[in-house]
């Protein structure tokens, strides 16, 4: 086995070192490929695109060949894998075995992988499929790689999202060369290690948004809370105590009551852990100890939670909008009206009322006007093109800036009404005084954090200063001095 390794794998440089394709002049190199599904149909369109002869390996050619490129072979199995030296193995792990009778014309070539097992099969399974292949052909070297780029990619060309091909062999030569490949083919080769990280790799396309999960369910938990409370203020206390039916609130209104809090909580829960994480760093006087794991973890997750927030802040502002629509209101309207001639009433006009509405509208708007532009600094192809001082005025100082509006328009929209007894139903207080406490806390501490004993200090922990490397002295019993210590 050692002899065949000492040729060369490919007999030529698949690209240049400025990773442009080496010319694919007539002996280009031949790559093949065994099935002619959805995966193998588009790895050849997209490997001859990429300049490359292509050999595809059928249990049935006849009934396939029509389905390729023309500049693609399309021949049985034996013959496919005689005449290359890198075969992309395009067939669930089921049919594995069935290639068993093509061992010795594989040995010493390179299988790739580029299978993906169910959920149920990877938890059924100890090894990945990669190992699997590498048991049931051992004169080979497998090397896995492309299964994260589904068909369609393949088909389409790699976009800016999804370049990435993780890829993993024992065989350090053979992962260049299926890097190269990648290379050619427009993909970003990412190199994971050893086979063994196949199983990582396979496990990959299996996550479905997994720095999702935990803000989701925060947003939906908050939701069902607030919705629940304003059900009970606006609707059940009516209802029991009045005799008032106001069910016909529950699909905008009590929504309309419910996503603002959920959007303000939010997004008041995006900068609390940078908050934590200061004060732990001014407590423990180092930057150079790791965050409690749930702190980690809740730093990890402020874009997502962020984003929902965002989301919810927008759908928001689009029941606002619709509140004036709905027959309900015009009702209530033409009632007052109605009320208003009957008791003979002047024209109806409070000053407080309409300034505030006006403010807090405003307010509404101009919090919601500044998310967008945190959003699409998310996004990695913008948030590349910044630098790191960019980037955190944006989310660090805007993001705040958008707390701190919320929270206007949020006690201009409640204005006094935390304090009349008449807003507080079943003795709940207004749901938007619930909503106060922790955005409250993180612009207090914020405003603490920016009095010079404590940003000077923070900012020297985070340039490195350290509390405990401090050289402590104590100085000789004549001096009237305490402890004194001086910094290193
Ligand atoms: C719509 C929306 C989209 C968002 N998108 C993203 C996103 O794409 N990515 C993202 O990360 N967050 C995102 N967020 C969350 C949030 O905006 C950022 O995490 C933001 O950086 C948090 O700012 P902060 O001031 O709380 O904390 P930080 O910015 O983490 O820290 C506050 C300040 O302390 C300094 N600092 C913090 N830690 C250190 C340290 N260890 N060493 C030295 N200096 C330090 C920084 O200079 C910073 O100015 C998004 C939020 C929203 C609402
Ligand atoms: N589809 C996708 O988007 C992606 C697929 N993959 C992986 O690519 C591989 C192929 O997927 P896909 O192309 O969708 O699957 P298909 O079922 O479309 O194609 C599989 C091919 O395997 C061959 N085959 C089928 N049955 C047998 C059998 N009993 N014995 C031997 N060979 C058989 C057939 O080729 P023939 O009859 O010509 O011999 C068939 O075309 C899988 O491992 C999948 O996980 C990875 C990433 C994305
Ligand atoms: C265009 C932007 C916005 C508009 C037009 C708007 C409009 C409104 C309106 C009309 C109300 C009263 C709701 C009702 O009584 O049914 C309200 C309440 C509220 N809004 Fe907004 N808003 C906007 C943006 C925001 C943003 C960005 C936030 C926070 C992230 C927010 C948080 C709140 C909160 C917490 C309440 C109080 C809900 C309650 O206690 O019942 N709003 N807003
Ligand atoms: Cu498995
Ligand atoms: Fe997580």
């Amino acid at each position: 086995m050692p002899g065949e390794m000492n040729k060369p794998l490919i007999s030529r440089r698949l690209v240049d070192s400025d990773g442009s394709l080496a010319e694919a002049a007539s002996g280009a190199p031949k790559v093949g490929i065994l099935g002619t599904g959805d995966f193998a149909r588009s790895l050849a369109t997209h490997l001859v695109r990429s300049g490359f002869s292509v050999v595809v390996g059928s249990r049935n050619p006849k009934r396939t060949v029509g389905l390729f490129p023309s500049a693609a072979q399309v021949v049985f199995q034996a013959e496919a894998v005689d005449s290359s030296e890198v075969i992309f193995v395009a067939v669930f792990r089921e049919h594995y075995s069935s290639l068993c009778g093509l061992s010795s014309q594989l040995a010493g070539k390179i299988l790739v992988d580029v299978s993906n097992p169910t959920e149920q099969e990877h938890l059924q399974h100890r090894e990945s499929n990669a190992e699997y292949l590498a048991a049931l052909f051992p004169t080979c070297t497998v090397v896995k790689a492309f299964n994260v780029i589904s068909a369609w990619t393949l088909q389409a060309g790699p976009r800016d999202g999804n370049r990435q091909v993780p890829i993993c062999s024992d065989q350090p030569e053979a992962k260049r060369v299926v890097s190269e490949l990648a290379h050619a083919m427009g993909f970003m080769p990412v190199d994971m290690g050893s086979l063994a990280a196949a199983r990582e790799v396979e496990a990959r396309p299996l996550h479905l948004f997994p720095s999702w999960k935990v803000p989701v369910i925060l947003a939906l938990g908050l939701f069902i809370f607030f919705y629940a409370y304003n059900f009970t203020r606006d609707v059940l206390q009516p209802y029991v105590q009045e005799g008032k039916s106001k069910f016909y609130k529950l699909p905008l209104s009590v929504v309309n009551t419910s996503l603002p809090c959920v959007a303000y909580v939010l997004l008041s829960l995006v900068y609390l852990p940078g908050i934590l994480a200061a004060a732990l760093q001014l407590w423990r006087g180092t930057k150079y100890r790791r965050f409690p794991d749930w702190l980690d973890h809740w730093l990890q997750h402020r874009k997502q939670i962020g984003l929902l927030s965002f989301f919810c802040a927008a759908l928001h502002a689009l029941y606002s909008v619709c509140l004036p629509v709905r027959v309900s209101y015009r009702y209530d309207l033409v009632n007052l009206a109605i009320k208003q001639v009957l008791t003979n009433k002047s024209h109806l006009w409070v000053e407080e009322n309409v300034w505030r509405m006006e403010i807090y509208l405003s307010l509404g708007v101009l919090a919601l006007g500044t998310c967008p532009l945190l959003a699409v600094t998310s996004l990695p192809s913008i948030a590349n093109s910044l630098n790191w001082r960019e980037f955190s005025f944006v989310q660090s100082t805007l993001g705040f800036v958008a707390l701190v509006l919320s929270t206007l328009h949020t006690l201009t929209y409640g204005w006094t009404r935390a304090f009349e007894e008449s807003h507080y139903k079943f003795y709940l207080p207004p749901t938007f005084t619930l909503t106060l406490l922790v955005p409250c806390v993180v612009i207090l501490a914020k405003a603490l954090f920016l009095l010079p004993c404590l940003s000077r200090r923070l900012s020297k922990i985070r340039r490195g200063w350290e509390k405990d490397s401090a050289v402590k002295f104590t100085l000789p019993m004549d001096h009237a001095l305490g402890q004194k210590t001086s910094h290193l």
